[in-house]
């Protein structure tokens, strides 16, 4: 019955994890994954450090760009206050459909906007259409391609201020060395990355957290 991998993650949760209770939701995910089918959620090791990135910078409007399952939108909701925004987007209608499930399942989906579309289509909407004033925390986590142009992007519709943080997964595996390359050495960022592993497995990977200077 359940065709994708992405829907049999979704069932799984759906089976086995608490309504209501994120945590068990981010549990259920990474045990079906680490036992029974890889999937490119951010993981348990890398999650850890993006919760202590997400409390230090105790947000009050957060975008995500690639939302994929829903894993770290439900990981990153958890730990907000209420009234808080968080805006994620998806451009693959079967995913955000994923998502939106398992955010509704976490009990989080009022908290949450899943936004279906490019980033480069929605980014310069955030502000008219999605009444963002500036952003106080991206979680880049999409196409490894893009991370450099969509950060770009941010600094040209002003949705960047001074201490917006912006965390990048998979700095090291898949890799994003045009990104890299240029928060570290364009002098609008303050770097620190944070070596972790890749999600359910061994192999080495690392999370960058580029802070903007304003
Ligand atoms: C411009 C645009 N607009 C909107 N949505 C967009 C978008 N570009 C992509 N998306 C969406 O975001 C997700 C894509 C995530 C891409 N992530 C990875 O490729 C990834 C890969 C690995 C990996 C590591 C080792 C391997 F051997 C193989 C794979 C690990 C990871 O953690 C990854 O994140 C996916 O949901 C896609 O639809
Ligand atoms: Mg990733």
């Amino acid at each position: 019955l359940c065709q994708t991998k992405e829907q049999r993650i979704l069932d799984f949760v759906l089976k086995n994890a608490v309504r209501g209770d994120p945590q068990s939701v981010i549990d259920n995910i990474d045990k079906y994954c680490s036992q029974r089918e890889w999937s490119m959620n951010v993981g348990n090791e890398k999650g850890i450090i993006l919760d202590n990135v997400v409390k230090e910078s105790n947000p009050s409007t957060i975008l995500e760009l690639g939302t994929y399952c829903g894993y770290s939108a439900v990981r990153i909701c958890r730990l907000l206050k209420p009234g808080v925004r968080f805006f994620t987007v998806e451009f693959n209608p079967a995913y955000a459909a994923v998502a939106k499930q398992i955010i509704e399942f976490a009990g989080l989906i009022d908290k949450v906007q899943v936004l279906e579309g490019s980033t480069g289509d929605i980014i310069p909407q955030l502000k008219k259409k999605y009444e963002v004033d500036t952003l106080d925390f991206v979680f880049v986590d999409h196409w490894k391609d893009k991370y450099k142009p969509d950060t770009q992007l941010l600094e040209k519709c002003n949705l960047l201020r001074k201490g917006s943080v912006v965390l990048a997964d998979n700095v090291i595996v898949p890799g994003a060395p045009d990104f890299l390359e240029y928060v570290r050495n364009c002098g609008k960022y303050d770097c620190t990355n944070f070596p972790s592993f890749l999600e359910y497995m061994d192999e080495k990977d690392a999370l960058e957290k580029a802070v903007f200077r304003g």
